[in-house]
């Protein structure tokens, strides 16, 4: 079926989140009967899980071990990296209630630490990337605990890796020829936060949660989320909340709104939430994957139809991405 009809015939009315395997994606005879699912699974739900991404468990160990360290210290050493004072654009030390991601909220009861692209072992010559551009900040570290950055990059750069097979599979779904994206991806406009959420003790009622409703705004997360505590639900369009439940060796995959603009809606970017009702500690980390800044954000032919007019004006990504980062955490507006 046509991708526009085959849209069409779906409600987004789901009850629960597919999970996908990946893991022999590079099989020319698997690749498409995968990219079938991946087609289903975003114009229905917006949200999939996927196994045999191939990160492994020690990377996640280690970082899960640097986060731990580092959120543990008190607030004070914390905020010698706030973002809005580190001239880093939006990366490095975000504190709880820093943001208000759904504004009927009164704030996110959450803090993070943002980072970006960087190599691990900085390049001879000085070649730190090919014209990052304004999408690209520096990262700020912190001196401790011992082996932060590195565990931070090694996840990052291996999330990287999903990202860029899943930006392949994306195309192959949306009926366009692989390397679609791949001209559109060369800067590395991919942020990860790694989350700390406190235990709420506050009701909801009083307007603080996690994080509030949302939906993120790239064009897709990969997110790794704490086994065992069940926090993120995601929004189905009969208006229930769904569980997202820790699937241990998984990672949640989620489209972004830049993704549906550029899918004309076809592919969903569903409003998700997260609270952490547990009683104790809740780490989750998301990665966030853009395009280059000047990519022109507009509806792909196959997700046009004379029933299905353009919904979006086109934007820039790099427009479109600062518009709402600032919209939700503002800051210094990067230079
Ligand atoms: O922590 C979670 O499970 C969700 C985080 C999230 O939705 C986000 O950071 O955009
Ligand atoms: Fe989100």
């Amino acid at each position: 079926m046509a991708l526009v009809a085959s849209a069409a015939a779906l409600d987004g009315a789901f009850d629960s989140i597919p999970v996908i395997d990946i893991r022999d994606a590079s099989s020319s005879e698997r690749r498409a009967a995968l990219a079938h699912e991946i087609r289903n699974a975003c114009t229905n739900v917006g949200f999939f899980y996927i196994t045999g991404h191939g990160i492994p468990q020690e990377t996640i160990d280690d970082l899960f071990a640097a986060m731990e360290a580092y959120f543990s210290f008190p607030l004070g050493t914390k905020m010698k990296l706030y973002h809005k004072e580190a001239r880093s654009g939006f990366n490095g030390y975000a504190p709880p209630l820093d943001s208000n991601i759904n504004p009927t909220n009164k704030g996110d009861l959450h803090e993070g630490f943002r980072i970006g692209w960087e190599e691990l072992i900085p390049k001879e010559n000085g070649e730190k990337r090919a014209n990052g551009g304004p999408m690209v900040e520096a990262n700020v570290w912190p001196s401790e605990p011992t082996g932060f950055r590195e565990a931070y990059l090694n996840y990052y750069q291996a999330a990287v890796g999903v990202g860029r097979l899943l930006f392949r599979l994306f195309a192959l779904a949306l009926d366009l020829p692989d390397t679609y994206f791949d001209d559109k991806t060369k800067n590395f406009a991919t942020n990860m936060r790694t989350i700390h959420y406190p235990p709420q003790t506050r009701a909801e009622s009083d307007g603080i949660v996690g994080i509030g409703a949302h939906s993120d705004f790239l064009c897709f997360t990969i997110l790794w989320q704490q086994p065992g505590i069940q926090a993120l639900q995601v929004l189905n369009s009969e208006k229930q909340w769904i569980d997202a439940t820790p699937i241990p060796g998984t990672l949640v995959v989620n489209i972004g709104d830049q993704l549906a603009r550029w899918t004309n809606d076809i592919f969903r970017s569903t409003v998700h939430r997260a609270t952490n009702n547990s009683g104790v500690r809740r780490y989750s980390v998301p990665v966030f994957f853009g395009t280059d800044y000047h990519v022109d954000i507009k509806p792909i032919p196959s997700c046009v139809s004379a029933d299905r007019s353009p919904k979006y004006e086109p934007i820039t990504a790099g427009e479109y991405y600062h518009q709402r980062l600032q919209m939700y955490y503002g800051g210094a507006p990067p230079s």
